[in-house]
């Protein structure tokens, strides 16, 4: 077959200049990227010959090499590890799959400061080409197991790459980098010095678990020595805690997790006794783009006896902690454990309990000692484990105690749901929150009036979980969770019985246009009656206290779910000028056709003063539009 050129995808372009023209300082890294690529091509191997035994591979050595040559400037990793078809070198390493990459190159040019970059970086794992930040040309060079023939890949980088299937290739891959000039001041070391590349190895690679060779420079005239083993290959869940230091732990956090940064938190577990497993498991320092998309893909790496088994094991940690990354090493599991079987093991299930139980704890000892990082974890990952408020009833309370929310108590101090409840003043039965986009927006909604004028403290939820969990939790310590935009409220204990009459004199005064309102909006509104709630504002919509919200039914119609539409009520504020003129032009004029039309608006401004959409804006702007007319 003849060598094929190929044109790299435009943002596999636009990532290769990035990498070229390095946004990342620290060029060392490479070296870990290539290896990490051949700890898995191994892995794979050893997997698949498991399963398979009937697969044409060599499987007595597998290993991963590192050859230089001074003389010709390259550096090459082999491993002889699964390889790749033809077909899979072109579709994986010839363009980026993951679908985020055109927002990570826009986020890329929008990071001013080299930090941002790197950090950003680390988030796509676009290990294979930072190949490129070492070297102006890459040959990668593959058999894939059980196949005659392989494929060698070349480019330099830039525009396009070539394919050339070749017969002689070894079982594995090997790429080999034709190194740019050393240049220290910009970090470019000497990777043809073995000495060089033996510190990187201990560095970044210590733990893989297979072995990393290279031959020592040879003394002048003597024979070339023996390749040389250049990691421990310790698995580091298995060592005890004093061993291990913190950067080993985040080398194989790295590693794993294809992130480029420290992760927050290292959570060691060791289970003895029946059944025995080891468990590493990390909590990333920020949370990936792609956390709430479909293609997100969670879960921890399953070993069994130190044998890798599978990557994302989604068994071992419920969907609300799918940020953790980590290692789960089982002692008891067979090594042809499949999805299947793990799915319906009892021992998978108690796993994920202890895990879970693990994390949940982890994150309360941030909680009470050290505010910080608790509050990075909160601010990156708050949004998911409230799903768990949702999802897991039996870790309810442990997720609640380690929830925080605004509040209109403090603009930057979040409590939790127990220190709201402590500061609860005399006769107030219920928790009270308010949910919507933003916290300006719910701050400023008219629903919060009298709650600001009592000094009554209100929760506010701005994540779109926040509708939903509140419904599942419903209470805490006795108290009811309740929103400020629901039901009737009933904040008038202590106005004392004056109040109560005022109050009854005022609904025979409105009795005529609450009426006829009501029939009015008949369509939207199921009634209208006078406010509790409103101080300043002349009106506002509230829902049933067992009505779906606004917010919920829209949601639920965004993923395809039928929902009856709901009628909310409309609460008037009998003490504002507009609804008293309203009320004595109800009873003093026979003509009601304006009059509507006011009623409709005062409706449109209750709707768009708690972030909705007026039923019909282009009539509302038009109305409006006529009576500012007036006013000139
Ligand atoms: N040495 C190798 N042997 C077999 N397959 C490889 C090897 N190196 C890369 N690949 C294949 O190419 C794919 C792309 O590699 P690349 O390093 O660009 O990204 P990745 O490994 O998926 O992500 P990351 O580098 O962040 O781990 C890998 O997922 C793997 O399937």
């Amino acid at each position: 077959m003849p060598t094929e050129t190929f044109e790299f995808q435009v943002e596999a372009r636009q990532l290769l200049q990035l990498m070229i023209h390095s946004v990342y300082s620290n060029k060392d890294v490479f070296l870990r990227e290539l290896i990490s690529n051949a700890s898995d091509a191994l892995d794979k191997l050893r997997l698949e010959k498991l399963r398979d035994d009937a697969l044409d591979a060599d499987v007595s050595d597998l290993h991963i090499a590192i050859d230089i040559d001074k003389e010709a400037r390259t550096l090459t990793v082999r491993d002889n590890g699964i390889g790749m078809s033809y077909e899979e070198v072109g579709r994986l390493i010839g363009t980026i799959a993951n679908s985020g990459t055109a927002t990570f190159l826009q986020e890329l040019r929008e990071a001013k400061d080299g930090a941002g970059a790197e950090g950003l970086i680390g988030q796509f794992g676009v290990g294979f080409y930072s190949g490129f930040m070492a070297a102006d040309e890459v040959t990668l060079t593959t058999r894939r197991a059980g196949e005659d023939r392989g494929t060698r890949w070349t480019s330099r980088g830039e525009a396009t790459y070539t394919l050339q299937s070749v017969e002689d290739a070894p079982q594995g891959t090997s790429v080999t980098l034709h190194l740019k000039p050393a240049d220290p001041e910009n970090q470019l070391h000497d990777y043809t010095s073995p000495w060089t590349v033996k510190e990187i190895v201990k560095r970044y690679s210590d733990f893989i678990t297979w072995p990393i060779r290279t031959v020592p420079e040879a003394a002048e005239g003597a024979e070339a020595p023996e390749p040389e083993t250049l990691n421990s290959m310790k698995a580091l869940w298995a060592r005890s805690r004093e061993e291990v230091s913190d950067d080993e732990y985040h080398e194989l956090y790295k590693h794993i997790s294809h992130d480029w940064r420290e992760p927050l938190e290292t959570i060691r577990l060791q289970a003895e006794g029946t059944f025995e497993y080891q468990a590493l498991l990390f909590v990333p320092a920020q949370a990936p783009h792609d956390l709430f998309t479909r293609e997100y893909r969670r879960g921890v790496q399953l070993y069994v006896k130190r044998v890798f088994i599978m990557d994302d094991c989604e068994e071992l940690l419920p969907p609300y902690l799918r940020f953790v990354k980590g290692v789960v090493d089982a002692q008891d599991l067979s090594l042809n454990v499949s999805r299947e079987i793990l799915q319906q093991d009892r021992h998978i299930r108690m796993m994920q309990r202890r895990l879970t139980k693990k994390v949940l704890s982890t994150v309360k000892d941030f909680m009470a000692k050290d505010a910080e990082r608790y509050a990075t974890f909160w601010r990156e990952f708050g949004a998911v484990v409230k799903e768990g408020l949702i999802t897991d009833s039996d870790n309810r309370e442990a997720i609640l105690a380690v929830a925080s929310f605004a509040s209109t108590r403090a603009d930057d101090e979040p409590t939790t749901v127990a220190q709201y409840v402590e500061r609860m003043k005399d006769g107030q039965d219920d928790i009270y929150y308010i949910t919507g986009d933003s916290r300006q927006a719910v701050e400023n909604s008219p629903h919060m009036e009298a709650f600001r004028d009592r000094g009554i403290e209100v929760l506010l939820l701005t994540d779109p979980v926040d509708e939903v969990w509140v419904d599942a939790v419903g209470e805490h310590a006795g108290k009811r969770l309740r929103s400020v935009t629901k039901g009737e409220l009933d904040l008038d204990a202590e106005d004392g019985e004056q109040a109560g009459e005022e109050r009854e004199k005022q609904a025979e005064e409105y009795a005529g246009l609450l009426g006829w309102m009501g029939e009015r909006l008949e369509e939207d509104i199921k009634e209208v009656r006078l406010s509790t709630r409103l101080t300043v504002s002349a009106a506002c919509v509230v829902s049933d206290a067992q009505d779906l919200t606004p917010a919920l039914e829209h949601m639920y119609r965004a993923m395809g779910q039928e929902v009856p539409r709901t009628r909310r009520i409309l609460e008037l504020n009998a003490d504002h000028p507009l609804v008293k003129g309203l009320n004595q032009a109800y009873r003093e004029r026979e003509d009601r056709d304006a009059l509507g039309e006011s009623a409709d608006l005062l409706h449109a401004l209750a709707v768009l003063a708690e972030g909705g959409q007026p039923k019909d804006p282009a009539r509302f702007v038009k109305l409006v539009a006529e009576r500012l007319e007036r006013t000139l």
